[in-house]
């Protein structure tokens, strides 16, 4: 089964019109391998400055949404909104959402059911921090989040998983290709004996966590790795490297 390569660019809280602007130019005018699905997560006050201008090939992301379509929570948005502006997929689960804003597994499945309900493709995040990893307790976290991930999943083809090591996010030092490997291959061995043998093979599994130009080639080689989500790095023309990681 082949699983297009998909790469993501979370650009988190960062950007300006200028800066967008001259990111996006870069991007239209980057050689590109076809093979790849793009996707620029913008926030979410610069999502239709990004629709409008970035090439229709790449998709645009939200980097979270809330769990009803309208009504009296200042400050959220909803998937119906996000689809509304014209956007394809939001981000959900990650770790910035866990471990900053307080989110649990159980809040992340109401989101994820609730754009899924709108249509809407849901990139997941799932991972551990560094101290739940020095507690050797990765898998048990990472198998907790998938099982609140899939008790609301409805459509398996709109859903990307996103493996981020915790650990390594911001710091510059991406985890071992090996390390990878053998956590996504876990996942999608979790999802055969849990969901289906048809979706293991077939769902998109990307890793995040200071992937770079540089390191990004090793990672895309291994087998159970389909791609990336990328924080600092799609900030710049080095993201152009990371989508032709496999070229
Ligand atoms: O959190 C990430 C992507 O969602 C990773 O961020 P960095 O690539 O900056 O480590």
């Amino acid at each position: 089964m082949t699983r297009k390569f998909f790469v993501c660019g979370n650009w988190k809280m960062n950007g300006s019109k200028k800066s967008i602007g001259e990111l996006i130019q870069t991007l239209n005018t980057a050689k590109l391998d076809p093979n790849v699905e793009v996707v620029c997560a913008a926030p979410a006050i610069y999502l239709e400055l990004t629709r409008s201008e970035l090439d229709p090939k790449f998709s645009v992301a939200a980097q979270n949404c809330y769990i009803v379509p309208s009504g009296g929570f200042t400050g959220e948005i909803s998937p119906a909104m996000i689809k509304d502006c014209g956007m394809d997929w939001v981000i959900l689960g990650h770790s910035t959402r866990r471990h900053i804003f307080g989110e649990s597994n159980e809040f992340i499945g109401q989101k994820i059911a609730h754009a899924q309900e709108n249509d809407l493709g849901v990139i997941v995040c799932i991972g551990e921090t560094r101290e739940e990893k020095e507690k050797g307790i990765t898998d048990q976290v990472i198998f907790a989040q998938m099982k609140a991930i899939a008790d609301n999943v409805k459509d398996w083809n709109k859903v990307v998983l996103a493996y981020e090591a915790g650990w390594a996010i911001g710091t510059g030092n991406a985890a071992s290709p090996q390390h990878v490997q053998q956590i996504h291959a876990k996942v999608r061995e979790w999802l055969k004996n849990n969901v289906s043998e048809a979706v293991a093979n077939s769902v998109r599994i990307i890793y995040g966590g200071s992937v770079r130009g540089d390191t990004c080639r090793e990672l895309a080689a291994q087998k159970d790795i389909d791609g990336f989500i990328v924080g600092k790095g799609s900030l710049k023309p080095e993201f152009v490297d990371i989508v032709n990681a496999k070229a």
